[in-house]
């Protein structure tokens, strides 16, 4: 079902109880053996207190067979991602996003009551619970090509989504300076080395947000510095108090108070892919037809900058692009 550096998951029939499972077979070395068993921890202990089992993916058991530790779960349906990439990375519906936004903001919310920090929040590892779509004309076809069957788009059948893999899920310490996330939904205090803690997971939910609506990474980037001037150009100026504070390891992106950009920039692709990035307002303008409005402020409040001004998730679940009567309209 999924490959990655930790090993394979595989989709088995469990005789005992008479269901399909996912068993994620660990790679036998110690540091994936040890990640696994922090894995086995996580998921025991987000299980004793979720209600329902709605929020994250359900363990079932664990077991460790020839020095391989192998987790059993639930089995889910195709990641986020994987629906995205069979789709053409066609955009979701705001209504549907708006779905996924509140089930991942909730799950959000509970792990940090929990004092539980994800850290590596994205598509990949947000699985919808059903595999089930149904295929709908798609009206914006007209720029893309029609031999990749694109006069229609999938849509899924059902919302609901949980969200996977506790492999770097870790307990709030003060002031965690080590990098997380992967790149494209990493927030600007870990890049810039300033200490990162619950609102790392609040920035990953804004990046995942704005690529469900578009259907494409917001960064897509490979380098630091690029990142930062790409974060510029979608949300304007980093805060001069951040930029003031940076780590020995990002003070070379700094010059004179503000980012080195684009006299830093590694090519003159790099400034073209900057450049050509809109602001977020009309991101997502071009992409949702209504609660624009409402998204756009909501996606303001989960990318601030500054994490201690960042809407937390209970915050966000509290928005009126969750809490407005949108049937009424
Ligand atoms: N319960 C499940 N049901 C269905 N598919 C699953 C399930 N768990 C994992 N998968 C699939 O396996 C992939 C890898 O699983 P997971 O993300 O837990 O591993 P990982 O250690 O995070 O791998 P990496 O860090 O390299 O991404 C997922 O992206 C998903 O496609």
């Amino acid at each position: 079902m999924g490959e990655g550096t930790f090993g394979q998951v595989l989709e088995c029939w469990d005789r005992e109880r008479k269901e399909m499972v996912a068993i994620k077979i660990v790679r036998g070395m110690k540091k994936y053996r040890d990640a696994a068993m922090i894995e086995v921890e996580m998921l025991q202990q987000l299980g004793k207190h979720d209600n329902g089992g709605n929020r994250c993916v359900q363990i079932r058991n664990w077991f460790d067979y020839r020095n391989h530790i192998c987790i059993v779960f639930e089995k889910l349906g195709p990641s986020l991602y994987d629906f995205l990439r069979k789709n053409n990375y066609r955009s979701f519906p705001i209504d549907l996003v708006r779905e996924i936004g509140r089930q991942l903001l909730d799950c959000v919310a509970f792990m940090h009551d929990l004092r539980l920090i994800h850290t590596d929040l994205k598509p990949e590892n947000i699985l919808l619970t059903s595999s089930e779509y149904v295929k709908v004309p798609d009206y914006k076809v007209s720029s893309r090509s029609p031999k990749d069957g694109s006069y229609y788009k999938r849509i899924p059948k059902s919302s609901a989504i949980k969200v996977i893999d506790f492999g770097s899920t870790t307990y709030d310490r003060l002031n965690q300076t080590y990098v997380v996330s992967t790149r494209h939904y990493r927030a600007p205090e870990v890049i810039l080395g300033l200490g990162w803690t619950y609102t790392c997971d609040i920035w990953s939910v804004g990046c995942i947000l704005v690529e469900l609506c578009s259907g494409e990474a917001l960064f897509q980037t490979h380098e630091n510095l690029e990142h930062l001037a790409m974060m510029e150009k979608v949300l304007g100026p980093l805060p001069q108090h951040m930029l003031k504070r940076v780590d020995r390891q990002a003070e070379k992106y700094v010059r004179r108070g503000r980012l080195d950009w684009p006299e830093g920039a590694s090519s003159r692709d790099s400034i073209k892919a900057v450049s050509k990035l809109a602001r977020l307002p009309n991101i997502i303008m071009q992409h949702v037809d209504h609660s624009a409005g409402d998204l756009i402020n909501l996606l303001q409040g989960l990318l601030r900058y500054d994490p201690e001004v960042r809407l937390t998730a209970r915050e966000a679940l509290r928005h009126p692009f969750f809490t407005r009567d949108h049937l009424r309209r």
